[in-house]
């Protein structure tokens, strides 16, 4: 990997900051770095050298870099300069650097195993062929029959000319009736080919997007810390649609221009041989070009996409970030990030155009001087007396169909390509095997009581160092913990590791007694609630939105029940569509959000619950009815529930029964509030740390 910007001074967002950047794991980039790069005093040096920060895919890091000097009149007066450059490298024989791709490829994602045409076809084919052959077998059926009738055209087309001119008047009659016929055949199959290939499109797209889509959603979450969001949504949307064109436009127009092809070279072969030789000769030429051409698209084709993709991933980002961006005033870096794609894109496609009008110049060309050639060839034949006129028209007219249809298979084969090109990461993605988790067949217990043991347990994130040390700890049914600790201590962790969203490095989880491994996966997760840090609500109405995963039937009176419970009743009754209001960004404050999300871990009437700091987007009063809410539970009218709060907030687990203390990955004590402040360690510095900081504002306040 290698950084080829000359001169270019880059800087890193502080806003999106290279969350996996450092030299040290795996990528030597400082060693291949051919520029120094300067990095500007909104990043801290620090970071670059801290083993936080370690590249995990260096592609993702590139999205991170700007150009500093974005956005300004200089920046166009250079990018003008490397157009005039650009251009001058193609015309005066330097083109070689002009049209290498090379350097490009170290920025592509992830390397992807080429798929050949063969195998990206018959994956397609099966797709469509499996669910609907109907339409298929329809379509080869009226394809064929076209082709046949429009190749027999140009042959009654010149005896029916040639039979007026001689006065036959019934042969002549014959002829127009059956061009007549031939016509509408043509007519009616061409439209009957057309809307079977573009239904089996439909088909084909449809299967292609739910298969990737389910085979993505199948993945272990850590999956998608090694994949941006913006790729996999460019694979289902830009790439499968790219595949669309494959069977509706390419392989129909390809298999009918063959089929033309074939009939016209026939036709050629009995009318003259010389002639059709000669033809055939120009025609290996045109494909020989074609090769070369094809080759590039298929390479220009795969780094489209991949920029797109990235310049799709900063878009996304962007949007997503709207209100910190809106903030901090960063517009303008923000298009020049995008703009670092565009151009990089722009750059691709400029070579990809420059390739294809060179591709049209060579097959123009060639068409023109075959005409010629026949002309020239046939008149000789004619004055010769081998040859008649009629002879001579036909030849011409086949001669023209012939180059005409290695000219359409050509330009489809290219776009066909490109096509294929587009299908690498998208079977990539579709081989997937789904997460082991869905795979195996795990343990249902009679009844989940919410007994929950770690033992031993350590773990790390992929690439990171050890997060998680030798965790021990015991949670007994029925009993609301509290996880405390610094930010960053793998508290969260601990709830994704008892969540299995990921496997301990060594150790094990019981619950219940059973190893959590052994256990049926959607089983477990049914029976434990879970609100998050970012209470994430679906656009969709507040009422599905409670209802959300929920294994059980419900009905509006639970609904209801949940969210009072939670203390959300009130302000979604406030609505003026109430329960049926639909969830959008702007609607809800995050404490409301957040109450929600209370409310659908509650509806569930889990054995577990899980407040990964449920309230720190609460207001106070929420807050406290929140923690009725969760104390309420405890004792509840429903069966009792195992809870597990983490929480900054010390009034909000003050009332734990236990308390676990974290530091860098550790727990350092157990106990309740007041057992740990006797102990005098630790929790008792954090509370009174927090006991200070409440005592200043209070008098703030007060003054
Ligand atoms: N998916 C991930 N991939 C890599 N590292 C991660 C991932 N999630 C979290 N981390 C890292 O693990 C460490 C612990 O994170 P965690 O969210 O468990 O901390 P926490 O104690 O819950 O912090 P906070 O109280 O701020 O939420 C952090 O340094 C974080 O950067």
């Amino acid at each position: 990997m290698g950084i080829a910007y000359q001169n270019l001074r880059i800087s890193f967002s502080p806003y999106f900051p290279p969350a996996e950047f450092a030299p040290a794991s795996g990528c030597k980039l400082t060693a291949k770095l051919q520029f120094p790069i300067m990095i500007s005093s909104n990043c801290r040096s620090k970071d670059f050298e801290s083993s936080r920060y370690r590249v995990r895919n260096f592609s993702l890091m590139l999205q991170y870099m700007v150009p500093e000097n974005d956005g300004n009149g200089d920046e166009k007066f250079k990018s003008f300069g490397n157009w005039i450059r650009g251009s001058r490298l193609l015309f005066t024989g330097g083109s070689s650097s002009w049209w290498n791709l090379d350097e490009h490829k170290k920025v592509e994602i992830g390397a992807v195993k080429p798929v050949t045409v063969y195998l990206a076809l018959s994956r397609m084919w099966k797709l469509v062929w499996d669910s609907n052959r109907w339409v298929l077998l329809v379509a080869f059926g009226a394809l064929a029959m076209a082709a046949i009738a429009e190749i027999s055209m140009p042959n009654i087309l010149a005896e029916s000319i040639f039979s007026a001119s001689r006065g036959k008047t019934v042969v002549f009659a014959r002829k127009i009736q059956l061009l007549v016929i031939l016509s509408f055949t043509s007519g009616i199959c061409s439209g009957l080919r057309s809307g079977c290939f573009g239904v089996a499109n439909i088909i084909l797209v449809k299967h292609l997007r739910e298969l990737l889509y389910s085979a993505i959603l199948f993945q272990d979450i850590s999956f998608f810390d090694k994949e941006a969001v913006g790729n996999l949504t460019s694979r289902l949307g830009a790439d499968c649609q790219q595949l669309a064109h494959v069977i509706g436009n390419n392989i129909n127009l390809i298999t009918r221009n063959a089929l033309q092809a074939a009939g016209a070279l026939a036709n050629l072969l009995t009318l003259s041989w010389p002639l059709a030789i000669s033809t055939l000769v120009i025609c290996s030429v045109l494909s020989a070009i074609f090769l070369l051409y094809s080759r590039y698209v298929m390479r220009t084709a795969k780094l489209t996409r991949e920029f797109a993709a990235c310049a799709d991933e900063v878009a996304r980002e962007s949007f997503t970030l709207l209100k910190t961006i809106k903030i901090y005033g960063t517009e303008r870096k923000e298009v020049g990030r995008y703009n670092q794609w565009l151009d990089k894109l722009a750059f691709i496609n400029t070579r990809e155009s420059v390739a294809y009008g060179l591709w049209n110049m060579s097959f123009s060309t060639l068409y023109r001087s075959t005409q010629v050639f026949a002309v020239v060839l046939g008149g000789i034949s004619i004055l010769g007396g081998q040859t008649s006129a009629e002879q001579l028209t036909k030849y011409v007219l086949y001669c023209e169909w012939l180059i005409y249809a290695t000219w359409r298979i050509t330009d489809n084969l290219s776009s066909l390509l490109y096509s294929i090109a587009a299908s690498e990461t998208v079977f990539q993605l579709m081989d997937l095997l789904p997460s082991e988790q869905f795979l195996s067949k795990g343990v249902k217990l009679q009844e989940l009581t919410g007994h929950i043991q770690f033992v031993n347990v350590s773990f790390h994130y992929h690439q990171r160092d050890m997060l998680l040390e030798h965790i021990n700890i015991t949670i007994r049914t029925n009993e609301v913990v509290a996880l405390v600790g610094p930010s960053g201590c793998g508290k969260s962790t601990l709830v994704n590791l008892l969540l299995r969203l990921y496997e301990p490095t060594n150790g094990q989880i019981f619950i219940d007694g059973t190893p959590l491994r052994e256990l049926d996966i959607r089983w477990l997760r049914e029976k434990i609630g879970y609100v998050g840090q970012e209470p994430n609500l679906l656009h969709m109405d507040i009422k599905s939105n409670i209802r959300y995963g929920c294994p059980v039937d419900t009905t509006q009176e639970d609904i209801e029940l949940a969210a009072k419970q939670a203390c959300a009743h009130e302000f979604i009754s406030s609505f003026p569509n109430g329960y049926d209001t639909i969830v959008d960004d702007n609607l809800l404050s995050g404490g409301q959000k957040q109450r929600i999300a209370i409310a659908r871990a509650i509806l569930r009437n889990p054995a577990i619950l899980i407040f990964d700091e449920a309230t720190s987007a609460l207001d106070s009063e929420s807050e406290h009815y929140v923690k009725d809410a969760i104390s309420a539970l405890k004792d509840n009218q429903c069966g009792q529930k195992t809870v597990i709060v983490i929480a900054h907030r010390l009034s909000t687990i003050v009332a734990a029964d236990k308390i676990f203390v974290m530091d860098r990955g550790q727990v350092i004590e157990t106990g309740n509030h007041e057992e740990l402040l006797c102990k005098d360690g630790y929790y008792a510095r954090l509370v009174k740390v927090h006991n200070n900081v409440f005592t200043s504002v209070c008098s703030e306040q007060l003054d």
